[in-house]
């Protein structure tokens, strides 16, 4: 069998913008106008919150209000998610953002498809290219890797990127397990740490989602209701809330002011749970004064805290809140000297499920805001419509009325 030369995977995919490794100057492909749209705050300025979910914490729900209705974003500590397996799930993104460009695409999102290798899936909509490359899976990432690479023995590719063996070369060295079916012999896999990684991001995730709608105004058990008729589905039914890990690389940039890790935008999720590792470069948007014409903004970095996780309230959640809490806008900014990764924990309700607002928050003088969408309806809207999405769903002022 001939197989495909880098280039022709290339132009085929168009997944691979640039081998960054290799560049000396930003091209013009990649090289922004407007990074400045909005000034960047000050380190000394304002701080998106730092809410700590420990028992032993007090306002919590107060905190979560305040955060979400200010900033749409904030970063928890106190989380229970051992610090061990944030620097395991950052040494296995290393490692698949380490395979040799052909083995990446050999793995490239298919058009139509979610999961897979490639350019961050807005980039149809800014006529630049983002300084970045992602992996995303949705579902088991064994079976990911066997449809990924269907003539390979995936566990072969999965174990290789075990935290002690994070370099492709080893993929040579290391025994292959004799039956596909067996465990391989090294004791955690790439494939162990994202299943691992992704259960304690469900858990976390499930008892966010119920925090924030306590933080509304919503008693234990209407936030229980809540998740069993909408967000999670019934607790005995397999399924629950689905969820896509993204995992996002930033190589490092000759000319971080002229280049994008990853452009503005919104979140297509409930919620997103966000790990940036040590490296500096998530921003949010602030919006500073917003009466009628007059809305100012500003870029306000998120410094990264050692053991903390970022989140983002998504477009879902707004529609949920009725427009209380607010999706948050953020981007990604590159720099000159550090190779950044980021792993973001998508979350969503089952695809089924319709999400709307929620009754309680619905009353007399203030309707429903939003229609009910489900998941997948919302994000071909978005597919199509980017940031004028949610303004697609909302619901006319005479429909509002008869409902
Ligand atoms: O890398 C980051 O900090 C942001 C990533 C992000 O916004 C995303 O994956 O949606
Ligand atoms: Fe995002």
């Amino acid at each position: 069998m001939i197989m495909p030369t880098a280039s022709e995977l290339i132009s085929h995919h168009h997944a691979h913008p640039l081998d960054f490794e290799s560049v000396r100057e930003v091209p013009d492909s990649h090289a922004w106008p407007d990074l400045h749209d909005h000034p960047t705050a000050s380190a000394q300025g304002a701080v998106v919150p730092v809410i700590d979910l420990s028992a032993t914490a007090t306002n919590v729900l107060e905190q979560l209000a305040r955060a979400c209705e200010s900033w749409g974003a904030f970063q928890v500590t106190g989380h229970g998610v051992p610090p061990g397996l944030l620097r395991r799930v950052e040494v296995a993104a290393r490692g698949l953002f380490a395979l040799p460009t052909n083995r990446k695409l050999e793995a490239a999102r298919p058009a139509d498809g979610v999961s897979g290798y490639g350019r961050a899936r807005i980039s149809c909509f800014f006529p630049k290219l983002m300084w970045s490359e992602g992996f995303t899976i949705a579902g088991s990432p064994l079976d990911h890797a066997r449809t990924l690479w269907p003539d390979d023995d995936p566990l072969a590719f999965w174990y290789v990127y075990d935290a002690r063996v994070p370099t492709p070369h080893a993929l040579h060295h290391l025994p292959r397990p004799s039956n596909a079916a067996e465990k391989p012999c090294c004791d955690t896999t790439c494939s162990d740490v994202i299943e691992e990684y992704k259960e304690e991001m469900k858990q976390l995730a499930r008892k966010l989602m119920r925090m924030m709608l306590m933080s509304l105004g919503l008693t234990e058990v209407e936030a229980e209701a809540e998740a069993e008729t909408g967000w999670i589905g019934p607790r005995d039914e397999a399924g629950g809330m689905s969820a896509v890990l993204q995992m996002n690389s930033y190589p490092v940039c000759p000319d971080p002011d002229r280049a994008m890790g990853m452009a503005a935008h919104t979140d297509s999720t409930l919620l997103t749970l966000l790990f940036q590792s040590n490296t500096s470069g998530l921003q949010v948007l602030q919006v500073v004064g917003d009466n009628g014409r007059d809305r100012t903004a500003r870029w306000v970095t998120v410094p990264p805290m050692p053991g903390a996780l970022i989140v983002n309230v998504g477009d879902l959640f707004q529609i949920l809140s009725n427009g209380r809490y607010r999706s948050v806008v953020h981007r990604a900014v590159v720099n000159r000297s550090s190779h950044r990764v980021s792993v973001a924990y998508m979350c969503g309700p089952p695809a089924a499920s319709k999400v709307e607002p929620i009754g309680k928050l619905v009353g007399p003088g203030c309707g429903p805001v939003y229609r009910p969408v489900t998941w997948p309806e919302y994000l071909s809207v978005k597919g199509k419509l980017f940031d004028k999405a949610l303004a697609s769903v909302m619901r006319t002022q005479a429909s509002s009325e008869h409902t």
